[in-house]
């Protein structure tokens, strides 16, 4: 694709000042040091391929602005933007589009789910808080390499399986994903306050399991009837 489709302009202008927006929140959130992390929303495009949002790699939070955003296909190809696009470009990519419904994907190194993620286990169901954004453990997926869809194909792998928006990549961290940008935002962070708060709960012996069958009925009132409708 050369450049963006004229009838996408209006659509991807607002998605870039989204998307900068968004960035804001990983550190306002404390989900990030320097510059590890990234926010993408993906942009529909009823008449051909869809395309993705993201910032450019390693500027820092406080030079991300709507016009320093780039704009890719869903091959990761740059189509708009004069810097090189983030290191997970792929992996973001991959994701939309294997799953069509995810139109935001975020990846941070907060601290708690990362330390998780490096001891490659799943964050067990001990909280209401879990089952209502997780509808589950935080699951775990395989370790990948940065830079090409390698990642791309572990979220997407272990999302499929699972009711959550968020995944610990094995080594690396977090990536979610949502309905838009913010939901994905959201979405991780949830994963470091539960990752955080169960680390806590067992310092202090072990934590009871919540059944399934409570899991399923808290999953399914905070994703159909909590708050605004
Ligand atoms: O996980 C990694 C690298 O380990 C990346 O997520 C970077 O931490 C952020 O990369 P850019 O988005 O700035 O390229």
């Amino acid at each position: 694709m050369t450049g963006v489709p004229a009838a996408l302009r209006t659509a991807v202008d607002a998605a870039k000042e989204r998307v900068a927006a968004l960035h804001a929140e990983l550190p306002r959130w404390e989900l990030v040091v320097w510059t590890a992390g990234n926010v993408s929303e993906r942009v529909p495009n009823p008449d051909g391929e869809d395309l993705l949002v993201i910032k450019p790699s390693g500027v820092a939070y406080e030079d991300i602005t709507a016009e320093a955003m780039v704009v890719c296909d869903l091959a990761g190809n740059l189509v708009e933007g004069d810097r090189s696009p983030s290191s997970d470009t792929a992996a973001h990519a991959y994701v939309y589009a294997n799953m069509p419904d995810v139109g935001g994907v975020v990846h941070t190194h907060s601290t708690y789910a990362t330390a998780w993620a490096a001891r490659g286990e799943e964050i067990p169901c001990v909280l209401t808080m879990m089952a209502d954004e997780f509808g589950g453990p935080v699951p775990v997926g395989p370790f990948a390499v940065i830079g090409d869809d390698s990642i791309g194909h572990g979220i997407v792998e272990t999302l499929r399986e699972s009711r959550s928006p968020a995944v610990l990549m094995r080594n690396h961290g977090p990536f979610t994903i949502g309905k838009d940008g913010r939901s994905a935002v959201k979405a991780a962070v949830m994963c470091e306050e539960v990752a955080r708060t169960v680390h806590i709960a067992r310092q202090l012996g072990q934590p009871l399991p919540i059944e399934q069958s409570h899991i399923d009925s808290l999953y399914d009132r905070y994703q159909n009837v909590y708050g605004q409708h």
